[in-house]
């Protein structure tokens, strides 16, 4: 079942194995239609269930489908760990998607683990894409003036958090940086780098996927209150956000 608010869609569906099904196919689709459009695919990996719910695209029809050779990968937050730790978000991402399709190394922007303060990791991140910005591999925003994504997918925390930006954290409302950090993050493990949200909702495209009964609550705040103070209520994007829920998560709405 969908619905559509502006520039918004709302997706349902039954169980978190359809939302699986149907994110393959979004993806799919997207890489697709930007590959043909200009010739390349940028993405942006959260942490969390969604790489899980990702997994779909590494079978079968998709897997050989898709012009893997045209994706690059970015992500949208990461834990200051180094990239074999169990907590990294960039390990996570290569164990479950990037270790199974063939996605050129290069294309693959993970954050440099030897910066081992999140400020410094932070300011490394942002300088790096300056870089692919001054060598056109990533376009700006005509709107903002930011980096422009072609597709983000952003998973929310039952406390309403996307990307590390946090309820009660003043993260949420930096305006200038592209990529920012926090010592003290409530959700384990403390230190992160994250994207902000001009840069986040500078992306052409934005798949929100949440699924699960302990995040209905935040989606009711987040789709049914006009007034919600929680960061998944700032996500928007400059094409289409495009909310993929199951049963339970949209139990409340
Ligand atoms: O590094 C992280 O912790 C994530 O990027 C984070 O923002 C995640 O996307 C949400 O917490 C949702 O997580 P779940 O999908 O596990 O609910």
């Amino acid at each position: 079942m969908a619905c559509e608010k502006g520039n918004k869609i709302i997706l349902k569906f039954d169980t978190e194995d359809d939302v699986a099904k149907a994110l393959a196919k979004y993806i799919a689709l997207h890489s697709g239609r930007f590959i043909t459009e200009k010739g390349s695919f940028n993405v942006v990996l959260s942490g969390g269930t969604l790489i899980d719910t990702m997994r779909y695209l590494t079978q079968t029809p998709y897997k050989e489908l898709v012009d893997w050779s045209k994706w690059s990968i970015f992500w949208l937050d990461e834990r200051v760990v180094p990239l074999d730790h169990k907590d990294s978000n960039y390990k996570l991402a290569w164990d479950g998607f990037l270790s199974k399709v063939s996605i050129p190394e290069g294309h693959i922007y993970p954050i440099n683990d030897k910066k081992s303060s999140p400020e410094s990791a932070a300011e490394d991140y942002e300088t790096r894409h300056r870089i692919l910005v001054d060598k056109n591999i990533l376009p700006l925003s005509d709107i903002s003036g930011f980096p422009k994504f072609d597709l983000m997918l952003v998973g929310m925390g039952p406390d309403g958090h996307v990307a590390s930006l946090f309820p009660n954290r003043p993260q949420r409302f930096e305006k200038e940086r592209w990529v920012t950090y926090i010592k003290d993050s409530p959700k384990p493990p403390p230190p992160r780098i994250t994207y902000t949200f001009p840069l986040i909702n500078s992306s052409t495209e934005i798949a929100m996927v949440v699924t699960g009964a302990e995040l209905a609550n935040a989606v009711k705040d987040v789709l049914n209150n006009p007034k919600s103070n929680l960061p998944g209520a700032e996500v928007s994007a400059e094409g289409l956000l495009t909310w993929f829920l199951d049963k339970d998560a949209a139990s409340k709405l």
